[in-house]
């Protein structure tokens, strides 16, 4: 059932203002009916205009000050009229409910806080916001349930009052009408009910009245009283206060002083501390000042080893580079001493497709070892090649360069070096030069072996290599480093030196890495295969050329370099008639046929040692003109296939290849040998002028003694003039002892040089023999064997004439002997001495040129160095009709010269003396 709620509801706020009215946004108060709770909500979101009401402060203050305070939602009744509610938590929504009401009207009265809201700007701190007289009427079994909601923030309810409103429903009285002084409402009052109601009140409250008014007379007094002993109070504390504030002035300032002393005496304290610390560091520096100087005598001494270190690793840094130079030359003797162009054969295994075809194999490898290969026909060995090297199918790729690097080291020492692979198609020449993937080639590892070998001579060279790549189909270059672009444009070789040659536009590519160097490989490898329908076909058809540039820079002599390495992949060398070809075909093979061909040329001319070479012949030999021939090396690996069905065309190569290898036979160069030899016939030159100008000096002598004899007649004569012949002679003798006894010394020490020099000679001979040993296994034995006898023809006639001489010599001697003076016994041993010299430089010089030119035999005849005495002496001993060895007795052995008188004077012996002296020089001249 639906209450009764009463329309008089006023929402009052308490305020000191008293006039106005004021705007409580977001509170609002309602009241619904439900079936048994009358129910009044406070809401917080309305617009409510509020009424100032005067009494609500009366109201307020009643229930404060007089209302018990209850810590729960019970409802408490007293008298069964009133219920007062005092609660102070903070919530939000939330609701009160008052049961078992006695049925009747109720004035409901709400005091709370609203924080953190508008109202509260209103109402002010901490006051309450006051709903009074929401009057509500309850019937039988009902509650009144009192709930907040839409409230934002945190209410604080502190009172709910009930007050039961006066029955309304009057019994049939006269009723007047009492205004409420609490909550203004008129309150319907029965006339003596009246009466009675107001004396009661009065009389109450005017004894209130009065109670309150003494009461208030005494508190005033009291007041007064306070007042009066809180001023004096306030004076004293005044009072004690300035005391104390002095004190404490005089308290801090006492303290700042001590406090101020402390901190000077921790600083006195530590500067002293310091004091001491620096007076122990400026003691301890002097002390290592002391030392310094004391050790300066020391340091100087230290600068003087460490500039002898320096002058030492100067004079080290100068040898090294010398023996550097040295390497190369002797590295560059053996490369020679190899022969500036040498051929590598290599032949390819069977394919899988020959194999399954049952093809046999018409090459025997078996003295490959030796360089010799054989072309076997019917099972029989029908034609035999010999090269500097033969691959079997079994040796790899690092077999295979092994060989070919010796050439790489000679392209870093500044020489041209030219690779190329010449062979039919499909026998391996791409294989052998670009290799596969797992299996790189000569290209590809000479590269990396050029960076190994750069980089281990950083500290005295810097290298800069640059990569060109070209290709040369039907007499035309194509570079396959251009741009698409520019790749049409023909390419041209210009002559831009004496000797040097130049293709203006050609890129050349500056690589500092072995990537680098890949990555241009495979551009040039691409760029090949553009524009051509059948890739491989088109490979065959073309040489495809690499260029590496070297420039070097020597850093301690600031010598610099530039070399090129030309390495090729020449066309398939089938021949015309085989090709079967026609039109553009029949035109790219004879294109082939004629570079090749003219690479031929080009190797024989230089075999030959003509004087033209026919270079120009074709785009291939232009290119590599300064590659080929001069100063430059040349490797060519002559690719072949083992297939019987291939065999024609495998002679052909080997036939060209041997034609290639001829210009190995030319003899090789050994400057060293023939200066040296240069170099010790000068001295024996020197020496024998010498002797003969002794003999001249001797004649003359010999010559004017005769005069003097001649002229002798009286014994005081003869006595004076044999005195002054003694002085001569004795003078004449001492001096020329003088003159033998240099001479003497001067050709021991060259025989000395000349020995050590031959046997450092032998020593290098040896070791290029050691090398040569295998190249001249493989070599032409003919053409050497020849030279050799002719060589040993010499010998002997040389060695003949030599023990002519000797013996008419030893004859000479023989005769003079008896008598002779001692100016004559000196001249003899001087040139016996100087023919025994010849004899062995000669020996050595012949030795030398034997064992250069035939290093196969000497190797079995040369003694070694440890032997070159014993073989001395056993030339002595076996060799009777040598001349005899001098006896080096030395000067104080020299016989005295016997005095004029004790010597008997031989005219005729004299005579025979100058006469054997004239004939030995006479052998001399025709031995010289
Ligand atoms: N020594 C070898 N070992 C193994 N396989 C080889 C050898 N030589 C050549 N081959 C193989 O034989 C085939 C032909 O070789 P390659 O292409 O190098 O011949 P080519 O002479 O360069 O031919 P073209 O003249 O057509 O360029 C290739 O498959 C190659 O891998």
């Amino acid at each position: 059932m639906a209450s009764e709620v009463s329309k008089n509801l006023t929402l009052a706020v308490t305020s000191d203002s008293t006039n106005g009215g004021f705007e409580s946004k977001g509170l609002g108060v309602s009241m619904e009916p439900s079936s048994d709770e009358v129910v009044l909500f406070v809401n917080a979101g309305a617009q409510t205009i509020v009424e100032p009401d005067l009494n609500m402060n009366l109201v307020a203050d009643k229930y404060f000050e007089g209302g018990d305070i209850f810590q729960t939602n019970e409802c408490i009744t007293e008298g069964g009229d009133v219920a007062f509610i005092y609660h102070t938590a903070r919530l939000g929504n939330f609701q009160y409910r008052f049961d078992n009401l006695p049925e009747g009207d109720y004035y409901i009265d709400l005091h709370f806080i609203l924080e953190d809201s508008d109202i509260f700007s209103v109402v002010g701190a901490n006051r309450p916001l006051q709903l009074v007289d929401s009057r509500v009427k309850v019937k039988m079994g009902e509650a009144i349930v009192v709930r907040f909601e839409g409230i934002t923030g945190s209410p604080l309810v502190s009172e709910i009052c009930m007050r039961k409103a006066p029955n309304l429903l009057d019994d049939g009285l006269n009723h007047d009408f009492l205004r409420c002084q609490n909550c203004a409402a008129d309150i319907e009052v029965a006339s003596v009910q009246r009466k009675v109601m107001r004396k009661k009140s009065v009389e109450k409250y005017e004894k209130k009245i009065q109670e309150l008014t003494s009461q208030c007379q005494r508190k005033t007094d009291e007041c007064y009283q306070a007042w009066m002993s809180l001023t004096s109070a306030n004076d004293q504390l005044e009072k004690a206060r300035m005391e104390l504030e002095n004190k404490l002035f005089q308290t801090s300032s006492l303290c700042r002083y001590e406090h101020d002393k402390k901190v000077w005496v921790a600083a006195v304290k530590d500067l002293s501390h310091r004091i001491t610390v620096l007076k122990q560091d400026h003691s301890q520096l002097s002390l290592k000042a002391h030392q310094c100087a004391d050790s300066v005598p020391d340091l100087n001494n230290m600068v003087s080893a460490v500039q002898a270190l320096v002058a030492q690793c100067e004079d080290l840094k100068m040898k090294y580079n010398e023996e550097q130079a040295k390497r190369r030359k002797l590295h560059n003797q053996v490369e020679d001493a190899k022969g500036n162009i040498r051929v590598f054969c290599r032949c390819r295994p069977l394919s899988r497709a020959e194999s399954s075809t049952g093809c046999s194999t018409v090459v025997d490898f078996d003295a490959a070892s030796n360089g010799e290969l054989g072309i076997l026909n019917s099972g029989s060995i029908k034609k035999t090649f010999r090269f500097d090297r033969v691959f079997t199918p079994n040796d790899n790729q690092v077999d295979v360069f092994a060989q070919a690097l010796p050439l790489v080291t000679s392209v870093l020492d500044g020489y041209n070096v030219c690779i190329f692979a010449y062979g039919q198609t499909g026998t391996g020449k791409t294989f052998t030069m670009e290799g596969t993937e797992g299996n790189r080639g000569v290209n590809y590892q000479t590269l990396v072996e050029l960076f190994k070998i750069a980089k281990e001579r950083n500290d005295s060279f810097t290298y800069d290599i640059s990569v060109s790549v070209l290709e040369v189909y039907n007499e035309q270059i194509r570079d396959l480093l251009t741009t698409p672009s520019s790749s049409s444009k023909k390419l041209e070789i210009k002559q831009a030196a004496e000797g040097l040659h130049s293709i203006p536009g050609l890129v050349e590519e500056k690589v500092e890495n072995i990537q680098e160097v890949w990555n241009v490989l495979l551009a040039g490898s691409s760029a090949r295969a553009v524009g051509s329908n059948n890739v491989n076909e088109h490979n065959s058809r073309s040489h495809c050329m690499l260029c590496i540039i070297v420039k070097a820079k020597n850093l301690l002599n600031g010598e610099c370099t530039k070399s090129k390495l030309w390495l090729v992949d020449l066309a398939g060398s089938e021949r015309l008639a085989k090709t079967d070809a026609q039109g553009e075909r029949l035109k790219e093979a004879q294109n082939i046929n004629r570079s090749l061909s003219a690479l031929g040329d080009v190797v024989s001319s230089l075999a030959n040692k003509s004087s033209h070479i026919p270079y120009r012949n074709s785009k291939l030999t232009h290119l590599l003109q300064d590659s080929l021939g001069g100063e430059s090396k040349t490797l060519m690996f002559v690719q072949i296939s083992p297939s019987e069905h291939d065999l024609s065309e495998t002679l052909s190569s080997l036939n060209f290849a041997t034609r290639v290898r001829g210009v190995e036979l030319g003899p090789p160069r050994k400057q060293i040998d023939t200066s040296e030899l240069q170099k010790l016939k000068l001295m024996v030159d020197k020496a024998k002028h010498e002797s003969r100008l002794k003999d001249e000096s001797l004649r003359k002598l010999e010559e004017s003694s005769q005069n003097v004899e001649g002229k002798i007649k009286g014994k005081d004569q003869v006595k004076e003039l044999e005195n002054k012949l003694t002085e001569q002679e004795q003078s004449g003798a001492i001096t020329y002892q003088h003159k033998v006894r240099d001479l003497e010394d001067k050709l021991k020490e060259q025989v000395k040089e000349s020995k050590s020099y031959t046997m450092t000679l032998q020593d290098k001979i040896e070791e290029l023999e050691r090398k040569l040993k295998e190249q001249e296994q493989y070599s032409d034995s003919t053409s050497l064997h020849l030279k050799i006898k002719e060589l040993e023809e010499k010998l002997k006639e040389k060695d003949r004439r030599m023990s002519i001489a000797t013996i008419a010599d030893s004859s000479s001697s023989m005769k003079s002997s008896p008598r002779e003076g001692p100016k004559h016994i000196g001249g003899s041993r001087d040139k016996k001495f100087i023919n025994e010299v010849e004899q062995y430089v000669l020996r050595s010089s012949n030795l030398m040129n034997r064992e250069t030119a035939v290093g196969y035999n000497l190797s079995k005849r040369l003694p070694r160095n440890s032997e070159v005495e014993n073989v001395d002496n056993n030339e002595n001993k076996s060799r009777k009709s040598d001349p005899p060895r001098p006896h080096h007795k030395g000067p104080t052995k020299m016989t005295k010269p016997a005095p004029a008188s004790q010597r008997p004077v031989n005219h005729s012996r004299t005579s025979n003396q100058t006469q054997a002296f004239k004939e030995q020089d006479n052998k001399e001249r025709v031995w010289a």
